[in-house]
């Protein structure tokens, strides 16, 4: 457990704080978003975690120690930092980068490059990029190296800031997934700077909305902040379609889920199989969505390369929103929805979805409050 108790910040020269009287509790075995708008205090509450910054006044507990009492020595080997530039050293290679913190604290060069080749596979990379420099990887692969340079040592505490911002939207999004199946392994006590709220509601068990001035504004579950922001300031934060990110918080697996008349590729092929209905499913021979076939088109589509392309799709324990989402983004109006190995189960309609919501919704309450998901 991290602890933050009246802590402000002011730079000397600066007329107003950048973190002004924060108190938070950070869970251990948790991931906690710091999120705000650039040059409110995130960055400066990061470091005064490992003391690279130290607090004006108040106190930072960390393990029930008062941080200021904690060599900063030792209170850094016990947290991995990951940052956005990626931080490498350039001149070393991959594995000898992930190794540095475990060779600083004396472990034999053999074993720490061991280490290090175990924690390439833990994070994702290959084994051949070990031996390359950080100059010959792409961003999204320099962050994970990142990633395993700050697990090297093992420490019950990872400190990421702007870890992935770098890296273009598709990477980032892989990045996030990649951190959030490691933490499943790892339970570490995580705190992540990020200055989007997508990114925060994705990673975040608790997510710390900060305003500008270094003000904590909202402290709460990623749901709570999307459904009921504490003032205007976090609801314009959170933006205009928080109700529809909300659905991300809701299980999906209340949809029904209907049969959809599928086409292999060998029904697909001849043109006398009819369409049922206005539409159906072509499928790979293992029963994998290829794409839509309209009744009214039939006869022109008879192979994979003529389907007309299909919506995203809805797998089995995601998300409302991941099931509407597959709904609307369907040229059929139907999603589909896939087992873990791709497969076709079947079709949801975005009018049950969105009855489902609403029956949510009124069971609690929400009328009562004035906000509409
Ligand atoms: N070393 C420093 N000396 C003086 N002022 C600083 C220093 N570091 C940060 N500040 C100021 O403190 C305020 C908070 O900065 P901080 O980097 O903590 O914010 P942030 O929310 O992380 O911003 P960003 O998202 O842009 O990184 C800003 O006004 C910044 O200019």
């Amino acid at each position: 457990m991290i602890r933050f108790r009246g802590v402000t910040k002011s730079y000397p020269g600066s007329d107003s704080p950048a973190v002004d009287n924060l108190s938070l509790d950070i869970a251990k075995g948790a991931i906690t978003v710091f999120v705000g708008p650039s040059g409110c205090g995130k960055t400066t509450s990061l470091r005064m975690i490992n003391r690279m910054v130290e607090p004006t006044s108040g106190t930072i507990e960390v393990g029930g120690r008062d941080a200021s009492t904690i060599p900063s020595s030792d209170l850094r080997r016990s947290m991995g930092y990951v940052m956005q530039s990626s931080g490498l050293l350039p001149h070393r290679t991959v594995l000898d980068n992930i190794a540095t913190v475990p060779r600083l604290n004396g472990v034999p060069k053999r074993k720490a490059r061991a280490r290090a080749a175990e924690l390439l596979d833990v994070v994702g990379l290959a084994p051949e990029l070990g031996n390359r420099y950080p100059g010959q990887l792409s961003g999204g692969q320099q962050q994970r190296v990142g990633v395993a340079r700050a697990l090297a040592a093992d420490p019950p505490v990872l400190l990421m800031d702007e870890p992935f911002s770098a890296v273009d939207p598709v990477v980032r999004a892989e990045l996030q997934q990649e951190l959030l199946r490691l933490q499943r392994d790892l339970a570490k006590t995580i705190v992540f700077v990020t200055h989007d709220i997508d990114e925060a509601t994705i990673l975040g068990d608790k997510v710390a909305v900060f305003a500008v001035g270094g003000r904590l504004a909202q402290y709460d579950s990623p749901e709570g902040i999307l459904r009921a922001p504490v003032d205007d300031f976090v609801a314009g934060f959170v933006g205009k379609d928080r109700g529809f990110r909300h659905l991300g918080f809701q299980p999906g697996d209340t949809v029904a889920v209907h049969p959809v008349q599928t086409l292999d590729p060998a029904q697909l092929a001849d043109p006398a199989v009819p369409v049922r209905g206005g539409w159906a499913l072509a499928v790979d021979d293992g029963g994998r969505p290829l794409g839509w076939v309209p009744a009214s088109g039939r006869a022109s589509v008879t192979s994979p390369d003529d389907v007309v392309p299909g919506g995203s799709l809805h797998r089995h324990g995601e998300s409302l929103r991941s099931a509407l989402d597959a709904a609307l983004s369907s040229p059929s109006g139907m999603g589909v929805v896939v087992d873990p190995e791709g497969r076709v189960e079947g079709i949801v309609q975005a009018g049950e979805i969105l009855e489902l919501i609403e029956k949510a919704r009124l069971r609690r309450g929400m009328a009562l409050h004035g906000s509409a998901v």
